[in-house]
């Protein structure tokens, strides 16, 4: 699996700890950044990311900030982008399942790095069901007019 990560500098700290996650799990990871504690612009990350996914260039796209909600603002911008802010094993599962989520949004001041790790390999890992589900994402594709009704 191909994924792309960035952060701003509230969330740089817990994507250093997660690509350990990323490379146990056998994924090919870019990442774009930011890598120091210098104040950044979370949508500079944000945009690259949810554009190389919404390409296919990337199968999925990991972005953290401070608390994720600017970082999944963002990100959902980019027509195609499903991104989910997740603090729990639970809404990280369902975020594949339902609404195949296709990048992750974390909090670096929200969630611990053990808490972190657990929900990005949960989310690496599950499979959206389809199903019902798969009519919905098609509502989802219409509202931001990449659909047919
Ligand atoms: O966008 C955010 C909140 O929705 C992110 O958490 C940012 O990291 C945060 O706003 C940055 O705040 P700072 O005071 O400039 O460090």
């Amino acid at each position: 699996m191909k994924v792309i990560i960035g952060s701003d500098h509230g969330g740089y700290q817990l994507k250093d700890a997660l690509m350990s996650v990323l490379t146990e799990l056998g994924a090919q990871v870019e990442d774009v950044g930011c890598n120091c504690a210098d104040s950044v612009d979370y949508p500079d990350y944000a945009q690259p990311v949810a554009e190389r996914v919404a390409s296919g260039e990337f199968d999925r796209g990991v972005l953290i900030c401070g608390t994720g909600i600017g970082m999944s603002i963002a990100a959902n911008k980019v027509q195609g982008i499903r991104c989910a802010v997740v603090s729990d094993e639970f809404t990280a599962q369902m975020s594949r399942e339902h609404n195949d989520a296709n990048v992750l949004a974390l909090g670096g001041r929200v969630v611990g790095t053990g808490l972190a790790a657990k929900i990005l390999n949960t989310w690496l890992t599950t499979e959206f069901t389809g199903g019902r589900h798969s009519k919905r994402i098609s509502k989802i594709d219409l509202l931001e007019g990449s659909g047919e009704a």
